[in-house]
């Protein structure tokens, strides 16, 4: 049987990048699917304005929902201060298998926890299993009908705190109304579009920073 794209990916990571250099790991990655195959990673363009938010917030606890290959979970990783951590969560263990390992090709392992199941069910075990207390910043990139019941969950189980800022990948391709609706009309929010493009396209996409206000 043939290869996945996600071990398409995997390979040209271990071809072309540097062990435990995430730089090379990052631009392996964004060359394989500019010039061989598209993926859904959220790319170099979105990533620089993922890279900028995070250096502003700098956060001791992160959130990612939807890890996929690990793209952003080492674009994250990497910008974090000795001692910070990032946990990730990831539906299809499939995704979850290659991620893993671009994640250990970057040498970024000891700063993350892949988790494996659905963010549903797992938001409500943050607190006992990881000894969260609450997250400086949220990354969403999974299924795009779930950024608004697992916003409202995580508000729910406490996690968040007054400044966390939440990121949402996709919020126009293939776009995320709903979840734009609940942000934007909540008092509890403080948000800002940043226009962009879909990974590796010239088609519009964007990012929106949502800051909860407590
Ligand atoms: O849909 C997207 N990504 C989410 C996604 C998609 C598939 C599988 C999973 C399985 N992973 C998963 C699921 C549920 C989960 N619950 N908790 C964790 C968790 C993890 C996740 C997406 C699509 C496009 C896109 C496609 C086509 C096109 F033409 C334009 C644009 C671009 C993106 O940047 C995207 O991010
Ligand atoms: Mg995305």
């Amino acid at each position: 049987t043939g290869s996945t794209r996600p071990q398409r990916m995997l390979k040209a990571v271990q071809k072309n990048a540097t062990k435990g250099d995430p730089e090379s790991v990052i631009s392996a990655i964004d060359y394989y699917c500019r010039h061989k195959e598209w993926a859904m990673n959220v790319g170099d363009e979105k990533g620089l304005i993922l890279d900028s938010v995070l250096t502003e917030v700098n956060p001791s606890t992160a959130l990612e929902l939807g890890t996929y290959c690990g793209y952003s979970t080492v674009r994250i990783a990497r910008l974090l201060s000795p001692g910070s951590k990032l946990i990730t969560v990831e539906f299809n263990p499939d995704f979850a298998a290659v991620a893993r390992q671009i994640i250990a090709y970057a040498g970024l392992q000891d700063k993350v926890t892949l988790v494996e199941g659905p963010s549903g069910d797992l938001i409500p075990k943050m607190k006992e299993r990881f000894g969260i207390k609450s997250f400086d910043f949220v990354f969403l990139d999974h299924w795009k009908d779930r950024y608004v019941p697992d916003t409202k969950l995580l508000e729910d189980c406490g996690l968040l705190r007054k400044g966390t800022v939440l990121l949402a990948d996709n919020v126009i391709c293939p776009g995320a109304p709903e979840y734009l609706k609940y942000v934007k009309n909540s008092a509890h929010y403080e948000s800002q579009y940043y226009k962009s493009n879909l990974e590796y396209t010239k088609v519009e996409d964007g990012l929106e920073k949502s800051v909860f206000l407590g």
